[in-house]
């Protein structure tokens, strides 16, 4: 029997986007599981499972928790809104969406019935855009935490009275899974900037393929490459190992012949999957790795957590680390290019050697030993955090010149049949901090060094041309119309999208499908999918400013059918001028 759970769907929706705090809903654990895909990651969710019933719990009770844990994003401050303008020519809309379909079968709210429920099997539909008769459901992702399943602040927890900004940093300490299988399916602790990744035990909800790329063949892993003193460390030693003194092979030399030793300085950046610590050489050898960005992979509580052994959830998250793990590492080693960040080396060969690299180690020790990837330091840090401390004030010749780069990474990508799929604020980092930057306009070398790296591939995926990707993935706010439908979508206007939405939010100090400034407090607890699926984003600040930068944004943050490529993007006025300036 097919279960209706679109009552259920609705009261969740409702209940998660009121300010207002705690609300129960009951129902069954099968209707439970079957909204697990969808909902299980929203900020304010939380499931707790009894024998014959469920309740899906929601509120700032919840929150609060979550916002004590997590340090605080960085703010940026808004200009005041109060005479602004409201520009709509430049937007198309859907038509408002019929009335959601009623589907025999509803289930009743009523406990005692709830009670009498048995297991019904879930069925699954893949909607398309013939038969999608509902605005999507709003999605945001959980990914699977080491630190087991507190729940994160999220966005639309903004008071109405609060100061307009763009806040969706990563929560600290709320580490994802991605990328794997495609279907980047992890649970249990989302980020402000979500992805919309299903639970992994709740792969039959939604859309799951296994990777199409054509992956570039990894030779198979060959023990003797490992130094004996790796293969069989136990995790303490490499715990204490790191804490100081960091052991690499360069990727050109994977043996022991060329290890090079960093020494650690500082922490510089968290994700959800990882921790990135700046590390300075103790060889002065090769200047570009006299200080590196290491990435220090967070492994998830299901494989490091000995209870979980044997257990579907760790064979889930094992398998989906992995994939994620050799996915990024296998593009990263191919790419070559001075607007993306690079790939020097890594500590243990065995993760770029093997395409099963967690389960080699698992076989030969019980603890996983960290993976370290050794990276280009950019020390300007991210763009969301450079943004945020100069209060969105950044002159339009730097947007120009940021953005071109940009542009000019993700072109790269393109062309080599890769695509992003995690373009955002805070994956674009930095060479310089902003004011070296600034300070450079006029220097000789400013056009001859690129002053941002691309970062973070662990959703990335190589693809054929033509070929159309089905797992929903990316950040809330950044994720286009098409994969919020859950349609099989073309990843190369999934990121000209994503740029759409950059570039809107550096222009206007604002995410785009954020509540407008003029909100009604019922546009204020529309979820954001909502905006994005029905095209809902104006021109503010810059309503009645003529720049050539807004016809990218006008193109790109719309209908598939009517997006700008990259090409097109390269083609306009704002990116061909800069480009044309630069040398590298
Ligand atoms: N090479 C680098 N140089 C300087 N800072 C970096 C570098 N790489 C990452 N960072 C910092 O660390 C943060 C997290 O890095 P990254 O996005 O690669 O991790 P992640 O775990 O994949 O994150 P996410 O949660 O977005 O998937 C970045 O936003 C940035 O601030």
């Amino acid at each position: 029997m097919k279960i209706n759970t679109s009552k259920l769907i609705r009261k969740v929706t409702e209940s998660c986007s009121s300010p207002n705090g705690l609300k129960k809903i009951w129902a069954s654990p099968d209707s439970i599981d079957h909204l697990k895909g969808e909902y299980f990651s929203f900020g304010k969710l939380r499931i707790l499972k009894q024998k014959r019933l469920s309740s899906m719990v929601t509120g700032t009770d919840l929150k609060k928790q979550e916002m004590a844990k997590s340090p605080k994003a960085p703010v940026l401050v808004q200009k005041e809104f109060a005479n602004l303008q409201y520009s709509t020519s430049q937007n198309d809309y859907l038509k408002p969406p019929p009335p959601p379909v009623t589907e025999a079968g509803e289930e009743n709210e009523d406990d005692s019935q709830q009670q009498q429920e048995e297991t019904t099997p879930l069925s699954l539909t893949i909607p398309t855009f013939d038969n999608v008769q509902t605005l999507p459901t709003p999605m945001t992702y959980t990914p699977l935490s080491p630190a087991g399943l507190s729940l994160s602040p999220i966005k639309d927890q903004k008071q109405p009275d609060q100061p307009l900004q763009i806040k969706k940093k990563r929560a600290h300490g709320s580490p994802r899974i991605g990328g794997g299988l495609d279907s980047v399916l992890l649970e249990s602790q989302q980020r402000v900037i979500s992805e919309l990744i299903p639970a992994p035990s709740f792969q039959q909800q939604r859309v799951v393929s296994l990777p199409t790329v054509n992956e570039e063949p990894i030779p198979s892993f060959e023990p003797d490459i490992i130094p004996k003193e790796f293969a069989h460390t136990n995790i303490d030693t490499f715990d204490n190992h790191a804490e100081s003194t960091l052991v690499g092979y360069p990727l050109q030399h994977l043996d022991k012949a060329h290890v090079l030793r960093w020494k650690k300085v500082k922490k510089i950046g968290e994700g959800n999957f990882s921790d990135v610590l700046l590390y300075e050489s103790l060889d002065q050898t090769d200047p570009k790795m006299m200080q590196i960005a290491v990435k220090r992979i967070k492994y998830p509580v299901e494989v490091t957590d000995i209870t979980f052994r044997g257990t579907p959830q760790y064979n889930d998250t094992l398998s989906r680390l992995e994939s994620s793990l050799t996915r990024e590492l296998g593009v990263l080693k191919l790419l070559d290019y001075p607007c993306i960040v690079k790939l020097y080396g890594i500590n243990n060969p065995i993760f770029v050697q093997s395409k099963t690299p967690l389960r080699d180690l698992l076989a030969k020790n019980p603890a996983l030993p960290p993976c370290d990837m050794i990276m280009s330091y950019c020390s300007g840090g991210d763009l969301l955090a450079a943004i945020s401390r100069c209060l969105g004030e950044l002159d339009i010749w730097l947007i120009q010149r940021l953005f071109t780069e940009l542009v000019m990474a993700v072109n790269y990508l393109h062309d080599n049949n890769i695509i992003h799929r995690d373009l955002k604020l805070e994956n674009i980092l930095l060479k310089y901090p902003l004011e070296h930057i600034i300070a450079l306009k006029d220097s000789p070398v400013f056009t001859s060094l690129n002053m941002i790296e691309l970062a973070d591939f662990g959703l990335c995926k190589q693809i054929q041309p033509g070929e159309l990707c089905t797992a929903r993935c990316g950040s809330e706010d950044y994720v286009s119309p098409e994969i919020l439908m859950g349609v099989p979508y073309d990843g190369h206007l999934t990121d000209t999208w994503a740029l759409g939405v950059i570039l809107y939010s550096i222009l206007e100090d604002r995410l785009p499908f954020d509540p407008p400034p003029n909100a009604t407090s019922r546009q204020r607890n529309r979820a954001t999918s909502h905006r994005i699926a029905r095209f809902d984003w104006h021109w503010f600040r810059l309503a009645n400013t003529e720049l050539d930068a807004k016809e990218i944004v006008a193109n790109t943050l719309t209908r598939k059918n009517q997006r700008w490529d990259i090409k097109q993007i390269m083609e306009s006025i704002f990116v061909k001028t800069e480009m044309e300036s630069l040398t590298f």
